[in-house]
């Protein structure tokens, strides 16, 4: 019996996607983004410098496929990449409704959101009254900071001073079906901070918001503020059987790797490993030696879409790009003969784009193992197919009970 590695970069997207003209950033409708495309010729250009230098080098993305997906998808042939795919390569093509990480992880794992998520307005204050006073009474606080659209980087530089003196919680939104809550480690407790976020948890999943997500912080007005990798997601549970479900259905070992546990609400889940991209390829490694027969490995590496993509750093995104290549080179050689590696995205976060949250993107296919075919343009949900044939499991079930 063999394995599969599915690996998720985070916002890695490949352009095309035939509905971008309806998902906006800003009043900028996503039209033309492309991620790794756009990434590729800033590259090429001179134009991403910063602790790096020159042309995209990704030698074993682009062995996989990756220009050519990224060709298939939008259209672009990306300058330095187009090699002959070693493996099934192709471009995916999400339908739910939304571009964020739990509609795009839950395609790929075979089940469509069927519903419209909830998105608070672009309006100061943001959240409506009973949301505010629930967040009150679970931080144990007379108000709340922020309640409005922000940057999270930029939210704890603006609130963090005002959150030092009251105590209060900083809550805000995005583009995204999300509600964030910043807290200072020390000042408000981590512990408490995570308490809060799953005390308020149900109400706005009631409301179909996705998630609340914890957003601890250090520092102080000195120093500066900066978030720890103490990051927790509290999603809605997927709805229908997912390729998780079903492999754990099926008696094999489901390690969810980096924070494929928060997103499918730990659901399906026998292994957790987290921590921030080093840890996780180290985590990765690891698994590769110890995950048994019939495995499914789900990994998700977060620090493209955070650190880089809405943060508009198109150097650090190459960066990170490069380094994930560089490493998965070393791994890909490791595994066994019967082994299945995908390596994806769940939407995209294009640097160069306008704004700072998600593009809606097709996202690369690219496996390693079987011999190479063309698996053209597929669906979101094809990628769970492909994990649970080869597992040899059955396929995710959006109408079955998990
Ligand atoms: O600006 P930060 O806090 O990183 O927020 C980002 O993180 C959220 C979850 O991915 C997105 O909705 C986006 O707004
Ligand atoms: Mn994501
Ligand atoms: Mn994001």
């Amino acid at each position: 019996m063999s394995r599969v590695f599915l690996l998720v970069m985070d916002s890695a997207g490949i352009g095309g996607a035939p509905d971008a003209h309806a998902f906006f950033n800003g009043d900028t409708p996503d039209t033309g983004s492309n991620t790794i495309g756009h990434i590729a010729e800033a590259c090429a250009a001179g134009r991403a410098e910063e602790g790096r230098s020159g042309p995209l080098r990704l030698p074993t993305l682009d062995s996989l496929g990756l220009g050519r997906a990224i060709a298939l998808a939008s259209g672009l042939d990306a300058p330095g990449l187009g090699a002959e795919p070693v493996g099934p390569w192709g471009a995916a093509t999400e339908v739910s409704n939304g571009k964020d990480t739990p509609s795009g992880h839950w395609e790929l794992a075979g089940v469509p959101v069927p519903w419209d998520w909830h998105y608070f307005p672009k309006e100061i204050p943001a959240f409506p009254t009973e949301v505010t006073r629930a967040l009150m009474q679970a931080a144990g606080t007379d108000g709340i900071l922020g309640n409005r659209h922000a940057s999270g980087t930029a939210v704890i530089d603006e609130e963090g001073p005002e959150h030092m003196r009251t105590g209060w919680p900083i809550c805000y939104t995005s583009v995204d079906s999300v509600l964030q809550i910043a807290a200072h480690e020390e000042r408000f407790g981590l512990e408490r901070l995570l308490e809060m976020c799953r005390e308020v948890a149900p109400l706005l999943h009631d409301i179909k918001v996705g998630r609340v997500i914890a957003r601890p912080f250090v520092g102080d007005e000195t120093t500066g503020f900066t978030r720890t990798a103490n990051r927790r997601d509290f999603a809605i549970a997927a709805p229908g059987r997912t390729l998780l479900d079903s492999a754990k259905r099926a008696g094999r070992d489901v390690h969810a790797v980096g924070k494929i546990g928060d997103i499918f609400s730990m659901r399906g889940v026998t292994d957790l490993r987290k921590g921030p991209d080093a840890k996780l390829m180290e985590h990765l490694s690891d698994l590769v030696d110890e995950a048994r027969d019939g495995a499914l490995v789900f990994a998700n590496f977060v620090e493209f879409d955070t650190n880089y993509g809405h943060r508009r750093d198109v150097s650090g995104y190459a960066r990170h790009l490069e380094w994930f290549d560089a490493e998965l080179g070393r791994i890909l050689p490791r595994m066994r003969a019967d082994d299945l590696v995908i390596v994806t995205a769940d939407h995209g976060n294009d640097p160069t784009f306008v704004g700072t949250d998600h593009t809606r993107e097709r996202v690369p296919v690219l496996c390693h193992g079987p011999e190479p075919r063309a698996l053209g343009q597929i669906g979101f949900t094809d990628v769970g197919a492909l994990a649970a044939a080869h597992l040899d499991i059955p396929l995710p079930d959006p109408e079955a009970t998990p």
